[in-house]
């Protein structure tokens, strides 16, 4: 049996879509704050969020120079607010407007006049401050931005030298709020300072990828926004709560039975990886199904793995499969059990077009996809949608959804920002690994680490996110700034385990003595008995 505490929203971000975070703060406005309180509220938090950054990097804010890059609306007007604070601090602040006016806020809080960058002289005049700029703030446009970033502003962007430390207010000027697409010219910030509510590009790739560290100020808008983000990041302590811990009465049987149909004449070595993942994370009991020279080579480095096939709860299809009938064999009859199943490489096309065609056993909540960028175009075109590599790049979340919704499945997209994405469209984004773990056989620990969690009944959004979490800390902890390579990050895997519970905060301990079950208390998660 597992012991599970209940699951809050407490350990996890939630981020909104604009039109969302728009309403929510139409909702105040209209009942609770105006516009001027609720600016001077984010504003007061971006200065502090700019005074800690000068502060650190230069030992006092005292004497820096900050450029703020002005936009027309309110975002515009928050960087406007900030330079009030930043100048009463001693900073010397520059105000450049990309619009040809600011906000009516902005200007009666901070009373420098801001150069006009929409005509020539102004242009070059603020290209200058720029170049000799200690800090950028970037309140060109927020929210409310559509399209690319349009000139002047994305003349004064391209200008940032790369030495100067970025600031972004709310959103990083220049990625779309929503899909995290970038077009073309965009701010790349060291810090973004967000108000009231995440927006869903911080959390989605490509743009997560540019907002550097992020600041949430709370403007008091969030108790208007009831409703769960579609999209989520789960926290350590997130990770922690959900993360099935084995009581007294369990045993191996009751652990997880993983089923592993992994490894070929090519890629032994993925099924090793795969196995050696599933036991660094907490498996009952590993079945192995395979070329008897590969369940050789699992036999001498997880002796702890059995061999033959016999019953299980869930299977882990694919890793390392390539051009072995038997194996894909192996991989049909497994898909047409019902059971839930993570899918990796080599049987990821196979099932997609199962799928499709309406073969669907195993629900979509329960059934995990693991892709990397170019699994996703291959299962893509399987479904008669051609995408290259660059276009799901450019909006992998909605590329991850096209497939997750044509087949019913949970997509866990690889990437140094890994997706997770269900059929409802609800996702996780996880950052945790390092650039190191872009390594040979990562994706196969991965695997593993994902047929653990299934084995112990979470759901496919959950294993994802979960496995994509530990795998990213047991790469952290394996690489420690350096070169890694796969089979480390599993041997890692329970160390990152054993980091995570250590936060937890409110395990449910069964006491000893009692019998079946022992005072077991789980919310959610799928009860499990001897078998
Ligand atoms: N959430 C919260 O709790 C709080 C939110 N707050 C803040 O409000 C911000 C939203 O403010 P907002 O609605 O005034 O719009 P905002 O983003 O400043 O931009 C509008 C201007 O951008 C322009 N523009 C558009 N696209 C463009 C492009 N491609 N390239 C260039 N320009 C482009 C567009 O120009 P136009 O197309 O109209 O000519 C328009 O004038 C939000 O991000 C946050 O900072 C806080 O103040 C309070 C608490
Ligand atoms: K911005």
């Amino acid at each position: 049996m597992w012991h599970r505490v209940a699951v809050t929203s407490g350990n996890v971000i939630h981020a909104y879509s604009s039109v969302q975070v728009q309403s929510a703060v139409a909702g105040a406005l209209g009942v609770a704050c105006s516009d001027d309180e609720l600016i001077r509220k984010a504003a007061f938090g971006l200065a502090q969020a700019c005074l800690t950054e000068l502060r650190d990097t230069f030992g006092s804010a005292h004497g820096c120079t900050v450029v703020l890059l002005v936009g027309t609306g309110k975002n515009g007007a928050d960087a406007m607010v900030a330079g009030k604070h930043l100048r009463e601090r001693g900073v010397a602040v520059h105000a450049i407007a990309t619009g040809g006016h600011v906000d009516v806020i902005g200007t009666r809080h901070l009373d420098v006049p801001a150069i006009d960058a929409t005509d020539t002289a102004g242009l070059i005049q603020a290209l200058d401050l720029i170049a000799r700029a200690d800090m950028v703030v970037d309140g060109i446009v927020g929210d409310a931005m559509v399209g690319d970033l349009r000139a002047p502003a994305s003349d004064l962007v391209e200008a940032i030298p790369d030495g100067a430390m970025v600031v972004a207010v709310d959103v990083p000027s220049g990625v779309d709020p929503d899909s995290g697409a970038i077009g073309g010219i965009h701010v790349r910030a060291d810090v973004t300072v967000t108000f009231g509510a995440y927006k869903r590009c911080l959390l989605l790739p490509p743009a997560a990828e540019v907002v550097g560290r992020l600041v949430f100020v709370d403007v008091g808008i969030t108790p208007r926004l009831d409703v769960e983000g579609q999209v989520q990041r789960l926290s350590s302590v997130g990770v922690a709560e959900r993360w099935p811990v084995p009581g007294p009465g369990d045993h191996k049987y009751s652990r997880g039975l993983l089923g592993i149909v992994a490894g070929s004449e090519r890629y032994p070595g993925a099924a090793v990886l795969a196995c050696l993942g599933a036991f660094g994370t907490g498996v009952g009991i590993v079945r192995y199904t395979g070329p008897r020279h590969v369940g050789d080579l699992i036999l001498e480095h997880v002796p702890e793995a059995e061999r033959f096939p016999g019953k299980v709860d869930t299977y882990l299809l694919g890793s390392g499969v390539l051009d072995d009938p038997d194996q894909e064999r192996a991989i049909d009859e497994a898909l047409a059990t019902g059971l839930p199943c993570v899918v990796d490489a080599g049987a990821i096309e196979t099932c997609v077009r199962r799928r499709a065609a309406g073969d669907r056993p195993t629900p979509g909540d329960r059934i995990l996809l693991t892709p990397h960028v170019g699994e996703l175009a291959r299962s893509l075109a399987a479904l008669g949608r051609e995408a290259t590599t660059a276009d799901i790049l450019h909006r992998p979340y909605e590329h991850a959804l096209r497939v997750a919704e044509a087949a019913e499945v949970t997509v866990l997209l690889k990437g140094s920002t890994t997706i997770v994405v269900g059929p409802d469209g609800r996702a996780f984004s996880q950052d945790e690994g390092p650039a190191w773990l872009a390594t040979a056989g990562s994706g196969d620990v991965l695997a593993g680490i994902a047929g653990a969690l299934s084995s112990a009944g979470l759901s496919a959004l959950e294993v994802g996110a979960m496995a994509a979490f530990v795998h990213g800390r047991a790469a952290a902890m394996a690489a420690d700034d350096g070169p890694l390579r796969a089979s480390k990050i599993a041997e890692h895997a329970p160390g990152a385990v054993r980091e995570l519970l250590a936060e937890r905060t409110a395990l449910v301990r069964p006491r000893a003595g009692r019998r079946g079950g022992r005072g077991l208390a789980r919310a959610g998660g799928r009860g499990r008995g001897r078998e």
